[in-house]
């Protein structure tokens, strides 16, 4: 599903990304780890097609994510968005969903329920957790219903509540398959079936057990 071949990166002469090749297959959620600094969003930026890349290859479902009609199959959640804190979590949701197209109203409420937040839809965002916000961009991300989801730490400065609601949600997310990038060894021995691990610019896929194994968690 996605299929990275050869991919080299830099900055000015700085290399971050050397020849990195990964494959993840269908229904893997495969997690993105490395230390600060090692390259993991210059890695999923690559792969979205925001950073122009010189050598390698990046097929998202056997199509290059240089030619047209590769992004209908990928959806991405950022560390960081945007929201309107005086809209309801369901404003918000058709605001953004409507940029595209008309919005269907229930793939809409598909998504919150999927998120555990359509009860609380008619609520300002203002009064969101920081996990209800969090399982507001998955159900946004969840609406376009991609068959590959690249979340970039989703878990990220939750608290143990949040993180354990929305792990329980990424959980759910049965035969899709997920890049998701995190700092949580906890986290990825809970739900992710391989790791793909980023050391000075080179990357080492491992199935879970594996990577337990040589770094001996
Ligand atoms: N636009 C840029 N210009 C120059 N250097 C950059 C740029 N963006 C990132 N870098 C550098 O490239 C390296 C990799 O950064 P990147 O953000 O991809 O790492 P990361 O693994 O995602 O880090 P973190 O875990 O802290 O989010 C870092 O040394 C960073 O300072």
């Amino acid at each position: 599903m996605i299929e990275i071949r050869g991919l080299s990166q830099s900055y000015q002469k700085k290399e971050i990304l050397h020849e990195v090749n990964l494959h993840i297959g269908q229904g893997e959620l495969c997690a993105l780890v490395g230390r600060n600094g090692a390259g993991k969003s210059t890695l999923i930026h690559s792969i979205l097609g925001l950073l122009p890349y010189k050598n390698g290859e990046i097929l998202i479902k056997g199509i290059s994510n240089r030619k047209e009609g590769w992004k209908s199959a990928l959806a991405y959640l950022p560390e960081k968005f945007h929201l309107y804190p005086h809209l309801t979590g369901e404003e918000n949701f058709h605001f953004f969903a409507s940029l595209e197209q008309e919005v269907n109203q229930q793939r809409m409420e598909e998504s919150l329920r999927l998120v555990d937040l359509w009860e609380h839809r008619g609520q300002r965002v203002a009064g969101y957790s920081k996990g209800m916000l969090q399982r507001l961009g998955l159900a946004m991300m969840l609406y376009y219903r991609s068959d590959i989801l690249i979340l970039d730490e989703p878990t990220s400065g939750l608290d143990p509540v949040g993180r354990k609601e929305v792990l329980s949600v990424i959980k759910r997310l049965k035969g899709k398959t997920i890049l998701f990038s995190s700092h949580h060894i906890d986290e990825i021995i809970q739900i992710c079936s391989h790791v793909a691990f980023l050391e000075e610019g080179r990357l080492q896929k491992y199935s879970l057990a594996e990577f337990l194994q040589v770094y001996s968690w």
